[in-house]
């Protein structure tokens, strides 16, 4: 056995990629390889060849397993899987790009390992079908030599599933590494006549979500020639975004750490060099990892000029309190008091959890349906409302997330968005502002709301949304959608935003500012 297919002096696992960067090819996927790369595979039978599984591997096998047996969440499974094995920086790097990757290509590769292997798919024991996406995405899309990829796969078969299906696993990823992955992807568009079947299979989207998409870039008056560009950055690893809570954390002794400073919204930081819960301040929950668009709609509610009282703060949708924590550190500058609603008792408990840093007499937690703020006496001065959506713009942070949403879970969430809007209206005092803020650019959740409550709230008025967020932001963000009347006028002074991540390297979120003008 060569070395690179064993455990290596240091223990680190075989078949690591090795030098600084991943090649890519031109649309920013990961390569293994060129189609001129000569192929190297191990010479042993798969019944002789090393029996233990890698950490490594195993705890990115263990993920897979989890989302797929007990719809667990990657994000939430891996942290633990890594810790459970002790993995270090390189190997937890190693074991996340391989589970995320694995998940986020499983469209495509599925399609691959259809070809390649002789029944279908469904009919495959699960385990064996995941651990064929972990080969496949080490063969096709990462820098591990082919024979570590094959051998290393065999022998995690080996030791969680058995030695029958090794035979299967190595005879199907053999096939798999006959070709790069462009040529695959070639391959298998070749006879697909729909663009939109294609370019689902190309990048990995299904195939309404690539529809959902093309319609948003549209809607939000981009060219739909940034289609597969927005596709890639749902397949790209997002770098970590810190925030320091303003007047309580501080950015300095990361910088130290190795993180970069933000270029987008002030007091956030980058940080590509592991587990950020290392990092200082990350314990106390006075330095959060938060998305960058994230801090910046909640900024752009909470620094847009406001006429009187400015005292009473509500972030109605509050789980799990990513942008509560920030607006309450920003409230408690100012003398104001943030109320944080949470229909969830356990996603309560995490908003807690996330405003403990924050002194207590600038915030308190509820529990309820946020629809119940529509009769409340004494409205909110500045109110945020981060629908529960479907979450189409996180999806390069939720892997396994594309494979889960149906297109049949958008007319529940609208429907629930207008009636949080209602309530929020209504929770709003003359002269408030009230953020509509989803991590989805979907039509429907966005602009289709925005019309739909401009329609029926005659006494609200959307303010240049666009504006606001350049005015957050440390440099303009160039994110404005202008926004048609009845007539098809446009709107004058009034724009929606919508972020997104191949432009602007943040979550798609999408904000539009209201203020309430009559009584
Ligand atoms: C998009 S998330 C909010 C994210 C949060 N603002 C943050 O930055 O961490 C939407 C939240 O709304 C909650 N939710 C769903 N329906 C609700 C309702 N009727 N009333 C209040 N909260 C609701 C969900 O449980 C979820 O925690």
């Amino acid at each position: 056995m060569s070395n690179e297919s064993g455990n290596g002096r240091n223990g680190r696992a075989a078949g690591r990629p090795r030098g600084n960067e991943p090649r890519r090819n031109d649309q920013g996927r990961q390569r293994n390889r060129g189609g001129s790369t000569p192929r190297r595979y191990s010479e042993a039978a798969p019944s002789s060849r090393k029996r233990a599984a890698d950490p490594a591997r195993l705890a990115a096998f263990e993920v897979l397993r989890a989302v797929s047996a007990d719809d667990a969440y990657a994000n939430l499974v891996l942290p633990a899987r890594i810790r459970a094995h002790r993995l270090d920086t390189r190997d937890a790097g190693f074991a996340t790009e391989l589970a995320y990757g694995a998940l986020r290509g499983q469209g495509l590769y599925d399609a691959v390992l259809a070809r390649c292997v002789d029944r279908d798919l469904a009919r495959l024991d699960a385990a064996v079908l995941d651990v064929l996406r972990l080969g496949t995405h080490q063969l096709l899309a990462m820098r591990v030599p082919n024979h570590a990829a094959l051998d290393e796969t065999v022998a995690l078969t080996r030791a969680e599933i058995g030695a029958g299906p090794s035979g299967l696993v190595n005879a199907v990823l053999r096939k798999v590494s006959a070709r790069s992955l462009d040529e695959w992807t070639d391959e298998l568009t070749a006879g697909v006549a729909d663009e939109t079947a294609r370019t689902s299979l190309r990048h990995s989207h299904p195939e309404w979500i690539v529809r959902a998409l093309r319609q948003a870039l549209v809607a939000h008056g981009r060219g739909t020639d940034e289609l597969e560009l927005l596709l890639d950055a749902d397949n790209a690893a997002p770098i970590v975004n810190l925030v320091a809570l303003p007047g309580l954390g501080d950015l300095a002794p990361v910088v130290e750490r190795g993180a970069g400073p933000g270029s987008l919204v002030a007091g956030s930081a980058l940080y590509d060099g592991g587990d950020p819960a290392r990092l200082p301040g990350v314990a106390e929950g006075t330095v959060r990892v938060q998305d960058a668009g994230s801090q910046l709609v909640a900024r752009a509610l909470a620094e847009h000029p406001l006429e009187g009282r400015d005292e009473r703060w509500l972030d109605l949708c509050a789980g799990p309190g990513g942008k509560a924590a920030l607006l309450a550190a920003l409230a408690a500058q100012r003398g104001a008091r943030l109320t944080a609603n949470e229909i969830a008792p356990h996603r309560a408990q995490l908003v807690r959890n996330a405003l403990a840093a924050v002194p207590d007499t600038a915030w308190e937690v509820e529990v309820g349906d946020g629809r119940r703020f529509a009769g409340i006496e004494d409205g909110y001065d500045r109110i945020m409302l981060d629908a529960p959506c479907s979450g189409l713009g996180a999806l390069r942070r939720r892997p396994e997330s594309r494979w889960r949403k149906q297109p049949s879970d958008i007319p529940d969430l609208t429907a629930l968005q207008q009636e949080l809007v209602d309530a929020a209206v209504a929770a709003l005092r003359p002269g408030g502002l009230l953020a509509y803020v989803t991590c989805s650019p979907h039509p429907a959740e966005t602009t289709a709301v925005v019309l739909d409550t401009l329609s029926r709230h005659r006494g609200l008025r959307l303010l240049d949304s666009g504006a606001a967020l350049d005015a957050a932001a440390l440099h303009p963000v160039d994110a404005a959608t202008p926004v048609l009347g009845r007539r098809g006028e446009v709107l004058a002074g009034a724009t929606t935003a919508q972020l997104w991540p191949h432009r602007h390297a943040t979550d798609a979120m999408f904000l539009a500012l209201f203020q309430r003008v009559e009584g």
